[in-house]
């Protein structure tokens, strides 16, 4: 056994047990697959009955009467049934294969949708044990429609295996009973181990899964830290760990395989040798022995099948756990409840009495905050690192609930607005200006993808991405890297205000938006931001820097969550320096 090391507990809250109440009703509506499925089981194994008959036949009537005749035409009625059953097979695959396809398509969807559609403050906290949990779906819908599942359709019809054998062969029965039991029970046994492996890789998988994309999206920083050694070791240790327990969990499918295996021949061999001594007091005839056996692996089929499933089965039960408590968390446009929609909203927000902890009963980063912003008001927000600026800006643009008191957009409780109508209202631009995969003029209209081109070039010139699509030879078709990387970072703050500004938003929220810009760029940029404020345009502004001050006419001060200082500019700022309002707080 190797050791874990420290633990590591990003993936905890996404491996837990629950139930699959989205799963099953999916599966429920593919009902005619899974039931064309089974119906062609039980044509597949009684056409197999019919090969057994036949040799039964063989041996007990028409070798000792040298019937030809009968030989043939029985011989072309058994490869007609071998034909039929060929084809049953290969259609029962394709319904399944089909179920699969359709199954993916709506679960994939289902499960990527309910992840978009997380509320913030309840998702996990590692994207990449995030995203290793969504992986992990890829094993559950490859379990429910594999052909391998349709071994569990044989296993009613090992029932009527044996039923037949004690026809034909009577107390000869009692051998593939035992057998099948055996096997049962051992295949029962070892799902308890089983259960526990695939629970602690699906928890090793997502932590490795976190290790690669946080050093994959941090690289640059690991290197110059030189830090890629730490990565490394954290990698190969889940990889140790996983290999480690994958083995424990083949062998033990291996062991469980050969057993099986090894008791369906034993099973055979006992029937032959009883059988000899019933055929010798004539209680069975030579056909019904051999017979017999083959219904013997014919029953004990299924099992063989099945318990090569355990794996798979224990892998898929816990990963739709996982991705079950996913669907579970808090989404933002709760189920049954009416939202409100339209774009008439003027951008006025209230917050009363709000308080916030980014974990569910931990450290508050805002508490007691009360203030008004009324439609087309500027607004400055300052206050130490840390003090809950951008906390309070994520709260305002309605991308998390406050866990305390309410917000208002307008008059009405922000939970009851529709939150695309209230983005499209209130636009953030974040201290961390994000760009996605595509091209330059794809980033810049992500928010309104119907924009004309003279609106987008007009935005584009003011907020100085002409210049980033001049100084390339594809201009605005210039490719954008994940994240943005090809840009530095004063042109994607440019980018995000100039996509910010194209939505026309009611009020914009800016955190720290000029941040990377030097004083020329910032001035432009300040300037841009008035032009669209004196259109009637409301402004918050959370910043460092004392020019983007002069384009507000209100303060507010923030202090370690709370506000300490709010009203006229120019009062705050001498309030401030008289140091008034440090004996506030
Ligand atoms: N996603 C998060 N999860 C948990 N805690 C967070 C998260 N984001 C911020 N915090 C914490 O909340 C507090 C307020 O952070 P916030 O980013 O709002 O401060 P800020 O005033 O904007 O700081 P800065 O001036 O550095 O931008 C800090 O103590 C920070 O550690």
């Amino acid at each position: 056994m190797s050791g874990t090391g420290a633990i590591d507990r990003r993936a905890d809250d996404l491996v837990p047990a629950a139930t699959g109440g989205w799963f099953w009703p999916v599966l429920w509506d593919h009902r005619r697959y899974f039931g064309e499925a089974i119906a062609l089981s039980a044509v597949i194994n009684l056409l197999s009955l019919a090969g057994i008959i036949f040799m039964m036949t063989v041996y007990d009537r028409i070798l000792p009467n040298q019937a030809f005749v009968t030989l043939w035409s029985l011989f072309v009625g058994v490869v007609l049934a071998m034909l039929f059953e060929f084809i049953a097979r290969t259609v029962r695959g394709h319904a399944l294969d089909s179920a699969g396809k359709r199954i993916d398509v709506l679960l994939g969807d289902a499960v990527f949708r309910r992840v978009l559609g997380t509320r913030l403050e309840a998702r996990s906290q590692s994207s990449g044990a995030f995203a290793n949990v969504l992986k992990e779906f890829e094993s559950v819908r490859a379990f429910v429609t594999s052909a391998t599942l349709a071994a569990l359709a044989d296993l009613p019809f090992a029932m009527l295996f044996l039923g037949v054998t004690a026809l034909i062969g009577g107390p000869l029965v009692a051998v593939p009973l035992t057998a099948f039991a055996l096997v049962a029970i051992v295949s029962l046994i070892v799902q308890i181990p089983m259960k526990r492996i695939a629970n602690e890789n699906l928890r090793e998988s997502a932590v490795r899964h976190g290790t690669v994309i946080e050093s994959l999206e941090g690289l640059e920083t690991l290197k110059t830290l030189r830090a890629e050694e730490r990565m490394r070791a954290r990698h190969e240790q889940s990889s140790r760990v996983i290999a480690e327990r994958t083995m424990r969990s083949q062998s033990l499918s291996t062991l469980v395989l050969n057993l099986t295996t090894m008791v369906q021949q034993t099973a055979g061999a006992v029937l032959l040798l009883w059988g000899v001594y019933l055929a010798s007091e004539g209680a069975v005839t030579a056909g019904a022995l051999i017979a017999c056996v083959q219904l013997n692996s014919r029953s004990l089929a299924p099992l063989v099948s099945l318990s090569s499933l355990a794996v798979r089965f224990q892998q898929a039960r816990s990963a739709l756990a996982s991705l079950d408590r996913i669907m579970q968390l808090p989404a933002e446009r709760e189920e049954g409840r009416d939202l409100l929609t339209g774009s008439h909203w003027q951008g006025g927000l209230r917050l009363a009495e709000v308080g916030f902890s980014y974990e569910e009963d931990g450290r508050p980063v805002l508490s007691g905050m009360s203030l008004s912003i009324a439609p087309g008001e500027r607004v400055g927000v300052i206050g130490r690192v840390g003090s809950g600026k951008s906390t309070l800006l994520r709260l305002l643009a309605g991308l998390y609930r406050p866990r305390e008191g309410q917000i208002f957009l307008d008059g009405v409780d922000m939970s009851a607005i529709e939150p695309g109508d209230q983005r499209a209202t209130i636009a953030l631009v974040g201290q961390d200006a994000r760009l996605f995969h595509g091209s330059l003029k794809e980033n810049v209209a992500i928010a309104a993808p119907d924009v004309d081109d003279e609106r987008l070039l007009k935005v584009a010139e003011e907020t100085g991405v002409v210049a980033i699509a001049a100084a390339h030879p594809h201009g605005f078709d210039r490719p954008i890297g994940e994240r943005g990387d090809t840009v530095s970072g004063g042109q994607r703050q440019a980018v995000a205000l100039a996509r910010a500004l194209l939505a026309r938003p009611k009020l914009l929220l800016l955190d720290e938006p000029t941040s990377a810009m030097d004083q020329a760029s910032e001035a432009e940029m300040l300037a841009t931001i008035r032009r669209a404020a004196d259109e009637g345009m409301g402004l918050v502004i959370a910043t460092h820097r004392q020019a983007a001050l002069g384009i507000v006419d209100r303060l507010i001060v923030v202090d370690n969550g709370r506000i300490v200082a709010d009203g006229g500019r120019d009062e705050v700022i001498t309030a401030l320096a008289e140091g008034k309002v440090r004996s506030a707080a």
